[in-house]
């Protein structure tokens, strides 16, 4: 769940509705990122399209995170641009007003109420701003019940609706939270290692999940598991040394040699 300073959730209605009329949702260009001299981001630029599914893939430290942090408001950059369309300028921002834009972020670590239902965890996500105990006991609207049983079943717990979410195994846990993310109706998401400890059939259908959100939502996953992005990617952003090393669909990418030598060479065989 996407929650302001003082704890409660950020609303769809916060949304502002970026200009896409380029096709671009989000625009990263020549954004450098030192920490004590060291460039974890190295004028880098990266456009992404308005409900594509990219993903982002690199060896540890090329930058990934640095990245996310940079879009998410969370790091600031030494230079660059970042603007979310073509007007939105994010380095203006702070965190909880990029979320309020609608920009959501998944962290890999699922992060839900696990005293509380499934129900009751979207239900906080997508009722007002009174805090969590007036949410909960606030009356949800039909419409908002209809919102609720739509995301149910776009994440595939309609049946688990009434159990406690501490019950859940880890992929249900990481998909009532993409759940959550999405009561916000973020228009970007941001997806960091959806299927680590994932089972194969768990991935499978987080696979599924991310390609159907896609479209009405961009989504930009990082992961390193390759027979995973191969099953979701179209178009793959290879991140080295804090720059881009190379883009484009996957076997493009896996037959380039500069990312074959950095990045894929140990784990060809798997990719
Ligand atoms: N707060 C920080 N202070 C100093 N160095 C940092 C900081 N954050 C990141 N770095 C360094 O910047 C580089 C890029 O890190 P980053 O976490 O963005 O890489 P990554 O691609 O996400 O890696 P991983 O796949 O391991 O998560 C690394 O060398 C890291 O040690």
């Amino acid at each position: 769940m996407i929650v302001d300073k003082q704890g409660s959730p950020l609303l769809a209605e916060d949304n502002i509705r970026p200009d896409t009329r380029h096709g671009v949702i989000l625009y990263v260009e020549d954004v450098s990122v030192s920490f004590d001299g060291f460039k974890a981001l190295n004028d880098l630029s990266l456009y992404i399209n308005d409900g594509e599914l990219r993903c982002l893939i690199g060896a540890n430290g090329a930058g990934k995170t640095t990245l996310m942090d940079v879009i998410t408001g969370k790091t600031r950059p030494d230079v660059g641009k970042v603007n979310f369309g073509q007007q939105v300028d994010l380095l203006g921002m702070d965190e909880t007003q990029i979320a309020r834009a609608g920009i959501g972020r998944k962290f890999q670590k699922p992060t839900v109420f696990e005293m509380l239902t499934v129900f009751e965890n979207l239900e906080l996500s997508l009722a007002g701003d009174k805090g969590i105990w007036t949410n909960l006991f606030h009356k949800l609207s039909g419409e908002q019940k209809d919102e609720i049983g739509k995301i149910l079943q776009t994440i595939g717990l309609t049946k688990e609706c009434y159990m406690q979410a501490g019950a859940l195994s880890h992929g249900q846990k990481q998909w009532l939270e993409i759940g959550m993310l999405l009561a916000a109706k973020p228009r970007l998401l941001l997806v960091d290692e959806p299927v680590a400890g994932m089972t194969g059939q768990e991935t499978e259908r987080t696979a599924e999940l991310l390609t159907s959100l896609a479209g009405e939502h961009s989504v930009v996953v990082v992961e390193h598991d390759m027979a995973f992005v191969r099953s979701i990617a179209r178009k793959v952003t290879v991140l080295h040394q804090g720059s881009v090393l190379a883009e484009g669909s996957m076997s493009e990418i896996q037959s380039n040699p500069e990312v074959v030598r950095v990045y894929l060479g140990e784990d060809q065989g798997a990719a």
